[in-house]
This record gives C-alpha cells, sequence and structure tokens, in this order.
C-alpha cells in the first residue's frame, strides 16, 4: 500500500491515497501505523478518497471532489481536523489530483474549502466556531474554566494566563463527559501579545500533539472574547511552529506550512 508522511507546524500525519474506496480501515490497522515505534508515526491518518464514493458524505461530492476520511492516532473518527486537511491539500495538489489554487474539500464537519498561497502557506476556511458556553477541565491537578467551541469537533479553550511551558499534559485532562459525550480536544494558551498566543493541546484520541488547527481557532475564539473582539487576526505559537487565524463576522481562516516529507511503501 503507498502511504506519504505530512504535516503542518509538526502536527503529523499518515497519508493513505485510497482514490476507489477499497480499504477497510480499521480502528487497529490505524493505530499501528500511527504506533511512533512499531509503525509510521504519526498524530493521525488522512485516508483519500474520491467523495462520491463515500456513503459518508456523497451528499457532498458537488462542491469537493475529495474526502479527507481523518482518523485520529488511537484509530477513532474525527469530523475535521485544521492542520490535516492543509496537509491534504498539499497532497493532492503535490500529486496532481487537484490542481493548485483554491478548492474545496469533503469532511465529517462539511465541505470545507481550502488555497495554497503563492507563500507556500496553506489557508483553510475554517466556518464559523460556535460557541456553546463554558466548561471545566483539570490538568495535572489544577482546574481550569474555559470555552466550549464547536469546530465541527469539539474544543475546551482555557486561558489560563501563565506560561503554558512547564503544564504536564502527560495524562488525559479531565473533563465533564456530560458537555462532551463524545470526548474533547482540551487547549491550554496564555495570551502574550497584542493578539498573540502561546498554546499546548491535548487532543482527542492522540494525546498531547505539536499543535492542532482547530484548536488554534478555538483558542483565538477565547482569547478575543477575552479581549472583548470577535474579529481581526491573531499569532498562535505551538510547539511546533507559527499559524496565523483570522475571524470575520461570518467565518474564520487558518493559514499556515503544510509539507510533505516521505513516500513509500506500507508493508501490510
Ligand atoms: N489535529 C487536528 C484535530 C484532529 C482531530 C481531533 N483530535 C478530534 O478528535 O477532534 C487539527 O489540526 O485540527
Amino acid at each position: 500500500m503507498r502511504f506519504a508522511k505530512g504535516h503542518g507546524t509538526e502536527n503529523d500525519f499518515v497519508i493513505l491515497p485510497d482514490p476507489d474506496a477499497e480499504l477497510e480501515l480499521s480502528a487497529t490497522f490505524v493505530a499501528a501505523v500511527c504506533d511512533r515505534r512499531a509503525g509510521i508515526g504519526a498524530d493521525g491518518v488522512l485516508h483519500v478518497v474520491r467523495t462520491k464514493l463515500s456513503a459518508e458524505v456523497a451528499d457532498q461530492a458537488d462542491e469537493a471532489e475529495w474526502f479527507m476520511d481523518y482518523r485520529n492516532a488511537d484509530g477513532s473518527l474525527a469530523e475535521m481536523c485544521g492542520n490535516g486537511i492543509r496537509v491534504f491539500a498539499r497532497y493532492l495538489v503535490d500529486t496532481g489530483l487537484a490542481g493548485a489554487g483554491e478548492f474545496g474539500v469533503a469532511t465529517r464537519a462539511g465541505v470545507r474549502r481550502v488555497r495554497l498561497e503563492e507563500s507556500g502557506d496553506v489557508s483553510v476556511d475554517m466556518g464559523l466556531p460556535r460557541v456553546l458556553g463554558t466548561s471545566r477541565t483539570s490538568v495535572s491537578g489544577r482546574e481550569y474554566e474555559g470555552l466550549h467551541v464547536d469546530m465541527g469537533n469539539p474544543h475546551l479553550a482555557c486561558v489560563i494566563g501563565d506560561p503554558v511551558a512547564q503544564l504536564d499534559l502527560g495524562r488525559q485532562p479531565v473533563f465533564d463527559p456530560e458537555v462532551f459525550p463524545s470526548g474533547v480536544n482540551v487547549e491550554l494558551l496564555n495570551p502574550v501579545g497584542p493578539r498573540r498566543i502561546v498554546m499546548r493541546v491535548f487532543e482527542r484520541g492522540s494525546g498531547e500533539t505539536r499543535s492542532c488547527g482547530t484548536g488554534t481557532v478555538a483558542s483565538t475564539v477565547a482569547a478575543a472574547h477575552l479581549a472583548g473582539e470577535s474579529t481581526g487576526t491573531w499569532t498562535v505559537e505551538v510547539p511546533g511552529g507559527t499559524v496565523t487565524v483570522t475571524l470575520d463576522e461570518r467565518t474564520s481562516h487558518l493559514t499556515g506550512p503544510a509539507v510533505l516529507v516521505a513516500s513509500g511503501e506500507l508493508d501490510l
């Protein structure tokens, strides 16, 4: 089986091209591929399938030729992945499956429009973040309140106002299962300047990762909320690099690097 490997600010993915939807991806198989010692190693899998051949999203086929069937490192499904979709777009263009410029990609959260910028960055229209209230988490014995933000997938974005570098994110943060029955991605962020934040994340289904695109937008919404703002462009520093997030009245955009680093044959 052919594969490629790529990352967006070190949120890394194994890409499995399957245009004719022939692969049955079990959770065990995905977890084995993502295993950093016994597999290729990744935060998730980007399964590349023709939208019209995937019953889950066939209704999006008019707007998007390709479906990003996203799987977390533990094999669970997710609705959306902001860094993954940017790497997915880079893969489609570099392999000739899509033309350069702007196009739609089908996801479980609906069609997202992606654009390859002349700078080499990849941008995605992430849709309008939905703020659904507040909730609490406990990280290494410390309690934090955060904003519940729906980016197609669930987030709890907590402004902690302290440096995030020393936090211990080695274990699953505690969260309220009544608010998040399907689990949640937890972001901890610290505003460090005008429209500039530093963020770490513990992702549902993958653990701590070095970046999370949907999480950077959720975090921007939380920081903007605290600053009494709802629009503008923010810089988000994550352990794996830097991205920019723009909020406006109707939608949000995420922009940053997305690169392919390897390709090869996966020994089944
Ligand atoms: N890394 C992603 C988010 C991947 C899905 C997430 N772990 C979930 O289960 O919702 C991103 O860049 O957005």
